[in-house]
């Protein structure tokens, strides 16, 4: 919930905005003088201030600098009558965010103060880099492949250079979060940060947006309106989707960033501007350069110093880190306690080509916690796509391995003979299970230690059931399909008939690679009493391979 300060003396006026805000679930405050404005953002943090310029003991104008000395960053909407807007322009000049005409357009007001909360998140929130976990009150940019110690080490280089930067990436990929890292780790830290998103504003609107314009400049341009190049004085614009803009704003962007000059649209004075821009696109800038479609020396300012955030699917490893990291925030918001990722479903979300990357698996893990009815995340709480994509590139990846290559039968080494690791587990329910021992080097820490214990656990739940699945399914939580896979993964099952079948070679000399295969496909298919579908799941490959090789063979 924001915390708002509604700041003015007419009770019509100020109840208004107060229920108006309330309604939207705001912490409403109000003072009805600066003298009790400024007391109360003494004492109490804010995240909005909407501010009345006519004060019955001083003018807004004062009141706001009074505020910057407090807070040099909360945001502030003045609130005037339409014979004051001369202090509203002075106010944006300082700073203000915003300005909104009385009477006051409800719509109007609940727009104005969510855009200045998403600022206030913005600059507030601290982020954190080349961090594994990340805390609950920091965004961190979560990731350790090469590649984001690329980007690590060029936000280090950059971020206290006064200079333009590029950051280049499909969407998704975090370039606001490095933005807001380059911002916070630079000199104008304290300063103002503005974002645009040049896509989401039609062109005509752009111009007025960035570099303001005068009264009657055009057909609608009722006021004076100040810029965000001119409002972001001192500080840091972020100019997202900076390949969706015109050519004829391209060169007013270029000029400002050579000359530090421009007018507003319909003006002739020219202004001085001191604000650092920090650009980002997911285009191919140039490929559009050759089409004509992005000018030159535009590219050429612009890339100058460039930061490339790598697609979610070349990140390795780290898509564990981040399920981790996501499930944990899913789990603090939504108040569920899902602590495990089922091996299956994070066998999904590795294969998976995610093409909205982060923000996609953000609300993937958001669903799939959401959906959770225990603490185990299974592959059923992820959405449909997710998961047969995700099965699909699998099977795909084990279809195209040679078909009689020794992976495609069954790993027969029973693997739970190894007591080498160290037992430093409290016991579970009276059985011991132990962890491996932990490699903090490892980039698949998580997998190994739960993988381990997942191993212990099903076997330990077979040998107290006297091997009864339908009770072992039960004790464990999970449904029979998955334990069925469990079983064929590890060999665990400890049916004495089985376990005889289990010892005897799968190869003897003389066989051919064929004899091998047929002799796999047929250990499956008894096992599983003729079921194609857990056959081919025991034996990695999809059902139609299974059925072509039987056909086959
Ligand atoms: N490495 C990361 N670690 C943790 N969270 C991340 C990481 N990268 C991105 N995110 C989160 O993913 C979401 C999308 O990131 P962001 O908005 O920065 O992407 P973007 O590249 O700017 O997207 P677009 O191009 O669509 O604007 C955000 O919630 C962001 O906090």
């Amino acid at each position: 919930m924001s915390r708002i300060l509604v700041v003015d003396d007419e009770p019509a006026d100020l109840n208004l905005v107060r229920h108006a805000l309330q309604k939207k679930d705001h912490d409403v405050e109000t003072a009805q003088c600066a003298k009790e404005a400024l007391r109360l953002l003494r004492h109490r943090a804010f995240d909005v201030v909407v501010l009345d310029v006519m004060l019955p003991d001083g003018d807004g104008l004062d009141v706001l600098s009074k505020i910057r000395e407090i807070d040099a960053q909360l945001p502030v909407i003045f609130v005037t009558s339409g014979s004051e807007s001369k202090n509203a322009i002075c106010a944006m000049k300082m700073g203000a965010l915003d300005y909104l005409l009385k009477p006051i357009n409800v719509s109007e007001l609940r727009n104005g103060v969510a855009r200045a909360i998403e600022i206030r998140r913005l600059i507030n929130t601290p982020v954190e880099m080349n961090v594994d976990q990340g805390s609950n009150d920091v965004r961190s940019i979560i990731g350790r492949c090469p590649a984001m110690q690329e980007v690590y080490k060029s936000i280090g280089i950059v971020a206290a250079q006064d200079v333009t930067v590029l950051i280049r990436g499909e969407s998704g990929t975090g370039k606001e979060l490095v933005a807001r890292a380059l911002y916070q780790f630079s000199e104008r830290g304290q300063g103002p940060f503005l974002a645009v998103n040049c896509a989401a504003i039609p062109e005509t609107l752009l111009e007025s947006e960035l570099f303001g314009h005068e009264k009657g400049a055009f057909t609608g341009a009722d006021r004076k309106r100040i810029g965000k190049f001119e409002q972001c004085s001192g500080g840091t614009l972020f100019l997202d989707e900076i390949g969706d803009m015109s050519p004829v704003l391209q060169s007013k962007l270029l000029r400002v960033l050579q000359e530090r000059q421009f007018e507003r649209v319909g003006g002739n004075e020219t202004i001085n501007c001191n604000v650092r821009v920090i650009a980002a696109t997911h285009r191919h800038l140039e490929q559009m350069v050759s089409d004509g479609e992005f000018r030159a020396d535009l590219y050429y300012r612009l890339n100058g110093f460039a930061i490339h955030l790598p697609p979610l699917r070349d990140r390795g490893k780290d898509i564990d880190l981040l399920v981790e990291y996501f499930r944990r925030l899913a789990g603090l918001e939504l108040h569920k306690d899902a602590r495990v990722v089922s091996p299956d479903a994070m066998q999904a979300l590795r294969k998976y080509h995610w093409p909205g990357n982060i923000r996609e698996l953000q609300n993937v893990m958001r669903q799939a916690v959401l959906k959770a009815a225990g603490p185990v995340i299974l592959p059923e709480f992820l959405p449909h796509t997710v998961f047969e994509k995700g099965r699909l590139a699998q099977v795909q990846e084990i279809d195209s391995r040679d078909p009689i290559s020794p992976q495609l039968l069954p790993d027969l080494q029973d693997t739970n003979g190894d007591d080498s690791h160290p037992r430093n587990v409290s016991p579970m329910g009276g059985a011991d299970l132990s962890f491996p021992p932990l490699d903090f080097d490892s980039t698949c820490l998580y997998d190994d230690v739960i993988e381990s214990v997942e191993v212990q656990l099903v076997e330990e739940v077979l040998r107290r059931t006297g091997n009864d699945k339908e009770q072992a399914v039960q004790r464990l939580g999970i449904n029979p399909t998955q334990l069925r896979s469990r079983i064929s993964q590890k060999m665990l099952d400890v049916d004495p008939t089985e376990e005889r079948e289990a010892d005897e070679p799968l190869f003897v000399r003389g066989m051919t690679m064929a004899d091998i295969e047929r002799e796999a496909i047929r250990r499956a298919l008894d096992r599983f009493d003729g079921c194609r579908k857990a056959a081919a799941e025991q034996l990695g490959i999809s059902t139609r391979t299974l059925q072509r090789r039987v056909k086959e063979l």
